[in-house]
């Protein structure tokens, strides 16, 4: 590796110490440093802070563990769901400290995973502060110069806190401070009611807090003013307030006035392939920006996706002549990618709302449909004493295609999935609904939800999915409409 003086800036220099540099070893850049060494790139990635950045440090890791002992202890303290199993359960409790460890445990576990990952396949991790300095050339730390012939920005995000609100750490906190666990408040207000505030609405209410607000002499006051006609609404006095009011983009001091970028609301713009694009609207070339830092959907898996994604690695790799570029180009379809809620219970989708769907079809001129099933006919959920929940489908009746998919209920984040693989593979509901389904299992509640699906023939006939809906008979179900005009959908 050269390294150069600071001040040796603007050339596009000819050769590289890098084929990849990556700044921000999150989960993006984590994904993308991994990728972009199986396909034999000398790669680096620049950390500020600790590997794992938001996900692993601050976010999904240490969430979703107090998440789980949150809800263990919520289901053992639930004497009427537990009697219902015959189970009596003395008096549940917990230690505090205990689940903070809990979480921080794991949080380094992971993070000592992804980083001796990154060792162990050759990834040199730069520590410090990283920016552009120009084409194909980034600064990290103090003074140090390298060169790269890609470069990917994966800097992340961080809490947004609205004007006005001041954070101390202690009682004015955001889910930085939140997943330490350092107390659990008896009186909470929680500001933003996202994933992240319902998330952590569970974990509270779980641990004991009451997150209704609040009687006097509390050191937090919040006043609610109405967001339209500014009128004062009502104050509150709590003992804690956790703002959860969405993530910003951490895209300052990154040096992208150097390569004549402007950030949008903070967030760098991007085309459909996460290439740059400069404030003339052009790309800038070498340069992609992944995950939360360029706002297209700020969620891990996403994150990742856009890092491994195919374009971005053949791109290098034709760069670099290391394979054959075989020309896919694999554009990320972020409406096939799913989201999830890990609350109490559990919330996921994929695609889009029916108001969404709505809007697309009058637009473009098409039927849409809804298919809705619950989970109170489900054995397994039923066994589990969980039958509370619903799952809802928007498709295409004319062509099957899957719109979107909600669910609502036990393990919908893990159910989601064969929604959004459907979608995803461009797989129609009237295939989908063929794909056999263990029993008793909590994916017949999907298997349910496609068979439901009522198909439109193109020449107005209406069938239900049920019926085993092959080629052949489709066309000998369309000669029968023809000859005889049916109203009434035919089960075959
Ligand atoms: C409480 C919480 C719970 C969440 N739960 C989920 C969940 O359940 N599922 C899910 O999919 N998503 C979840 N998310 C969102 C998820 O964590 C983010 O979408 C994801 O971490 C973004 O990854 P990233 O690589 O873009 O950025 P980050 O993970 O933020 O990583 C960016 C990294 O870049 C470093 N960095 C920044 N600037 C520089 C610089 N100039 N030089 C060097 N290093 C720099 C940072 O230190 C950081 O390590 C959650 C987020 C929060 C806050």
């Amino acid at each position: 590796m050269s390294v150069v003086a600071a001040s040796d800036n603007g050339s596009t220099p000819s050769k590289f110490d890098y084929d990849l540099v990556i700044i921000g070893a999150g989960v993006g850049g984590h994904g993308a440093a991994l990728h972009a060494v199986e396909k034999g790139l000398k790669t680096a990635i620049i950390e500020g802070d600790v590997v794992g950045g938001t996900c692993v440090n601050r976010g999904c890791v240490p969430s979703k563990a107090l998440l789980a002992v949150s809800g263990r202890l919520r289901e053992l303290q639930n004497e009427h769901h537990m009697k219902s199993f015959g189970l009596q359960v003395a008096a549940a409790a917990y230690d505090r400290q205990g689940v903070a460890d809990y979480a921080n445990n794991l949080t380094t576990k992971i993070r000592n995973n992804l980083t001796n990952s990154l060792k162990a396949l050759g990834v040199d991790i730069l520590t410090g502060f990283g920016s552009v300095m120009g084409p194909q050339k980034v600064k990290y730390g103090k003074d140090n110069v390298i060169t790269a012939r890609d470069i990917i920005i994966a800097t992340g995000s961080v809490p947004f806190v609205p004007k006005g609100i001041e954070v101390d750490g202690k009682t004015v906190i955001t889910s930085d401070h939140a997943l330490k666990l350092e107390s659990v408040p008896d009186w909470i207000v929680i500001v933003g009611s996202g994933d992240i505030g319902l998330e952590f609405s569970d974990v509270y209410t779980a641990l004991g807090s009451e997150i209704t607000p609040a009687t006097d002499g509390k050191p937090v006051t919040i006043d609610l003013i109405d967001a339209k006609t500014k009128e004062h609404k009502d104050t509150l006095e709590v003992d804690a307030a956790l703002i959860a009011t969405s993530r910003a983009p951490f895209t300052t001091g990154l040096g992208l006035e150097n390569i004549k970028v402007e950030t949008q609301r903070g967030f760098i713009p991007v085309n459909e392939r996460t290439q740059v694009i400069d404030k003339d609207g052009k790309l800038v070339p070498h340069l992609y920006c992944i995950g939360d830092a360029n706002g297209k959907m700020m969620l891990a898996h996403a994150v990742s996706a856009q890092g491994i994604s195919e374009l971005v690695i053949n791109d290098f790799i034709s760069l670099t002549v290391v394979e054959q570029v075989t020309g896919k180009d694999h554009v990320l379809n972020h409406l096939s990618i799913p989201a999830a809620c890990f609350t109490y219970p559990e919330i996921s989708m994929v695609g889009l709302t029916e108001p969404q769907a709505k809007e697309k079809a009058e637009k473009e001129g098409f039927q849409i449909n809804v298919a809705k099933t619950s989970f109170k006919a489900n054995t397994k959920a039923l066994a589990e004493n969980e039958g509370e929940g619903i799952a809802k489908m928007i498709y295409r009746p004319d062509t099957g295609e899957i719109l979107g998919v909600h669910i609502f209920g036990l393990h919908a984040a893990d159910l989601i999935h064969e929604a959004s693989n459907a979608m995803a593979l461009g797989t129609q509901v009237q295939d989908i609904k063929f794909a056999v389904h263990a029993h008793p299992t909590l994916s017949e509640v999907l298997d349910e939800l496609f068979k439901s699906a009522k198909m439109t023939l193109a020449i107005g006939l209406s069938y239900e999915v049920r019926c085993n809906v092959q080629p052949v008979t489709k066309f000998f179900l369309e000669q029968v409409d023809f000859l005889s005009p049916a109203k009434e959908p035919i089960a075959v």
